[in-house]
């Protein structure tokens, strides 16, 4: 069963397999084997109508660009220790480009929950969002339309973009009642319910990691369907596409390329909704200087420190950024910190695909990002060699704002964001980075980032025409 199989075949294909899995199910319970495989386990509960779950509903390498654009554009959610990555917070943050992966995506599930629930062709969809959950965060019982503002949803879906016991502890997904009890994240299952109180549903604390996800709500209301807002935005940004899409334009000239830019800083500030939280309050270390923005947090958990330079009262806040792995500079200069944040992302990402393709040169791939952000010699280094350009002055004098994993709250820094995983990769590693290959995936990513641009330049009569952000045109 694969992502690529029509919608009925796949369904049909998780009943037959759900029907092998029950007697085969029923033994290993009475046998008493602990770990029953969560698929299985969902199969064999697959009997309600208002839900079903998926398992490989998405490939691998589709979860793995999810987290590459939730990672590096994402911004302080609507809850405690929560991360959201909306299509309108990619609009406007020039990072339209990056909506693209994710609609070929949202029209499947769509599909899948048109189908399934026998919607053909009725539901508009209400929100796309990537969110990930970090440590801290949990949900209570509660339906998905629990507010008089949220009525409109009628249908739920959330997709698991990495691993429960891997990439991150705690955070299993209950239904109150009937079928499908417990299920355990895995990267590319869905699953999808009636967004009404048929659906109550909890998921348990964050305890470490981040745990990552696709959430889309489905509606009948047409009023309330995404697409128009989105295109609606898009087209005040007043884009000029054929000055940008001009002949000299077509290369790879850096220049040329869209750059992110950032939203206000109040939203990458990790504190900025846990203030009032006491469990949060209680554990966090009281003398600490805590720096709270999620940019300079992911950056440096990559392993990486920028320095740039500080703002003068009333300049704009996506400055210049030099990044630095240990001693070594990053060659070049990065337009602002989401721009560095974005490519050093792409990199880590590209490292990961890797990985995938290839188990013997596993290790060694991963080693060369990421470090151990508890390495006590893993500090910000004030000299910056070899670097020709505005810093090298900026420096002299004394002016650069060091941004750097040294200044981090070690709060955010150890538990937040760290992923389970990467404590075993990195131990006993700390200078593998090859410069070359970093370069090599800025390279790729202005290619990516062009190629993506092409694409929404495209599509946007398609879009305006039709009012739907559909994917080919
Ligand atoms: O992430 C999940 O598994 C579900 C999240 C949820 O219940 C919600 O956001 O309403
Ligand atoms: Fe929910």
């Amino acid at each position: 069963m694969t992502a690529e199989l029509p919608l009925s075949s796949q369904i049909a294909a998780v009943d037959f397999i759900m029907q092998q899995a029950k007697s085969s199910l029923f033994s290993a319970w009475s046998t008493g084997h602990e770990s029953i495989p969560c698929a299985h386990v969902n199969m064999e509960c697959n009997m309600a109508a208002h839900r079903l779950v998926l398992p490989q509903f998405l490939s691998p390498e589709e979860c793995k660009e999810l987290q590459f654009i939730h990672k590096s554009c994402g911004v302080v959610g609507y809850r405690p220790w929560v991360l959201s990555t909306t299509l309108s917070h990619l609009v406007a943050t020039n990072c339209a480009n990056l909506i693209l992966p994710l609609l070929p995506i949202r029209e499947r599930i769509k599909e899948l929950v048109e189908e399934y629930f026998g919607r053909e062709y009725e539901l508009f969809t209400e929100f796309t969002g990537l969110i990930s959950w970090t440590k801290g965060a949990k949900i209570g019982w509660h339906s998905d339309d629990n507010r008089p503002y949220l009525r409109q949803r009628h249908y739920s879906a959330v997709c698991y973009l990495n691993d429960y016991g891997e990439d991150f502890e705690g955070g299993l997904f209950h239904f109150e009642r009937g079928a499908l009890e417990t299920i355990v994240p895995t990267a590319g299952t869905v699953v999808i319910y009636t967004a009404d109180e048929k659906n109550m549903h909890s998921v348990d604390e964050i305890t470490d990691g981040e745990r990552c996800t696709l959430a889309l709500w489905f509606t009948l209301d047409k009023a309330h369907d995404e697409d128009a807002k989105i295109i609606q935005q898009l087209a005040s940004l007043d884009l000029h596409f054929s000055d940008e899409m001009s002949e000299d334009n077509e290369g790879q000239g850096e220049g040329k390329i869209r750059l992110p830019f950032s939203a206000s800083s109040v939203m990458y500030n990790i504190n900025a909704n846990v203030q009032q939280s006491e469990a949060a309050e209680e554990e966090r270390p009281s003398n600490e200087q805590p720096t709270n923005d999620l940019r300079t947090a992911r950056i440096s958990r990559l392993g990486f420190s920028c320095c740039f330079a500080p703002a003068l009262p009333g300049a704009d806040q996506d400055l210049p950024v030099e990044v630095l792995f240990g001693d070594k500079k990053v060659p070049g200069t990065f337009s602002n910190l989401l721009h560095a944040l974005q490519v050093l992302q792409f990199h880590q990402y590209r490292l990961s695909l890797r990985e995938q393709d290839s188990s013997v040169g596993q290790k060694e791939c991963t080693h060369r990002l990421e470090r151990d952000v508890h390495d006590p010699d893993f500090k910000f280094h004030d000299t910056i060699p070899g670097s020709e350009d505005i810093f090298g002055e900026m420096e002299a004098e004394g002016d650069l704002v060091n941004q750097s994993d040294a200044g981090l709250d070690p709060y955010l820094r150890c538990n937040l964001l760290r992923d389970t995983s990467t404590e075993t990769r990195t131990k006993g590693t700390t200078e593998t980075l090859e410069i070359d290959e970093l370069v090599g995936s800025w390279q790729e990513w202005n290619a990516y980032t062009l190629d993506l641009w092409a694409k929404v330049y495209e599509l946007i009569p398609l879009w305006k025409s039709s009012r739907l952000l559909v994917s080919h045109s």
